[in-house]
């Protein structure tokens, strides 16, 4: 996969937090800086010191792939700047919102993979869910999976509305597990700890933990069964949190999926 793009290349409409996240994984696993355009009239001081990536100049005839990666509003702007590239090119949007059908009339019947990463992709740890348009064939959507699992998990959707809940859930959770850290901290302060010693175990905490559950096969609620002795401190916490966080959690993630599907009009 890194070959063919290597050898055809890879445009990258938008360059901000997303696109950067991810285009940072590419190039950490064998992307060639000059493989890569990208657009973005705003380029970020970490893209100009991306030596080799080609910023705001012609786009290559066929690149293999072009990631749509910049905000749902900007999409009207943006879009006509890749109406050159053909059939040959799979448009690759990562855009909370926008959908399928959009790309359809702004860029005709072309190869459209619409998928939802989240940031711990500059990491390699990321997860994508995707779908495809009709005029995808396996071999491009297989493509565009290997491209987003070179950055984390990839997991298929059957149906495009699904998107949006996935959005709530893991485009946008990354965001709900670090104010968990600072809440964390904050609890810590609250009870007597310096700021900086609160927030050095509140981060390794919350990092040690998803590494965990990254590792082990055992269930999350296993996991936690096994923090807590009965009777003992763990438990003492988890009867003030347990009641709380659940509903917290559901209006959390259902408000950031109603506004994915705003973000549709
Ligand atoms: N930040 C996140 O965690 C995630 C973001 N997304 C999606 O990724 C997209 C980008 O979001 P962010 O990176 O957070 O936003 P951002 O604001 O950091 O990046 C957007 C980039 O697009 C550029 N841009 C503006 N107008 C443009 C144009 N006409 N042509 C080319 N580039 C243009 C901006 O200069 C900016 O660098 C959004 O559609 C969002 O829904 C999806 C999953 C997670
Ligand atoms: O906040 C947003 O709209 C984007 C989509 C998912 C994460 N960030």
């Amino acid at each position: 996969m890194m070959d063919e793009l290597n050898a055809r290349g890879l445009v990258l409409l938008g360059c901000g937090k997303m696109g950067g996240a991810m285009l940072a994984g590419w190039l950490a696993r064998g992307l060639k800086p000059e493989a890569v355009t990208v657009l973005d009239p705003h380029p970020s001081d970490w893209l100009k010191a991306q030596a080799g990536v080609r910023v705001n100049t012609a786009l290559p005839q066929s690149p293999a792939v072009a990631i749509i990666a910049v905000k749902p509003q900007m999409m009207g702007d943006a879009l006509p700047a890749l109406k050159a590239l053909g059939p040959a090119t799979t448009f690759v949007s990562i855009a909370a919102g926008t959908p399928i059908a959009a790309f359809e009339a702004a860029l005709g019947a072309v190869p459209v993979v619409r998928a939802m990463p989240n940031t711990p992709a500059a990491v390699g740890r990321g997860i994508s869910a995707v779908i495809g348009n009709s005029a995808v064939t396996p071999e491009q959507l297989d493509m565009a999976c290997a491209l987003l699992s070179a950055v984390g998990e990839v997991v298929r959707l059957d149906h495009e509305d699904q998107i949006d809940a996935v959005t709530g859930v893991s485009g946008s959770g990354p965001a709900y597990v670090f104010h968990m850290i600072e809440a964390l901290a904050q609890a810590g302060e609250a009870q007597g700890l310096a700021p900086d010693l609160a927030m050095t175990l509140a981060r390794a905490t919350v990092c040690g933990a998803g590494e965990l559950a990254h590792q082990e096969d055992a269930t999350a609620e296993q996991l936690r069964i096994n923090v807590t002795s009965p009777n003992g401190t763990t438990q003492a916490g988890l009867e003030v949190l347990m009641p709380e966080l659940p509903d917290l959690m559901r209006r959390t993630v259902e408000a950031a999926t109603n506004r994915a599907k705003e973000l549709r009009a």
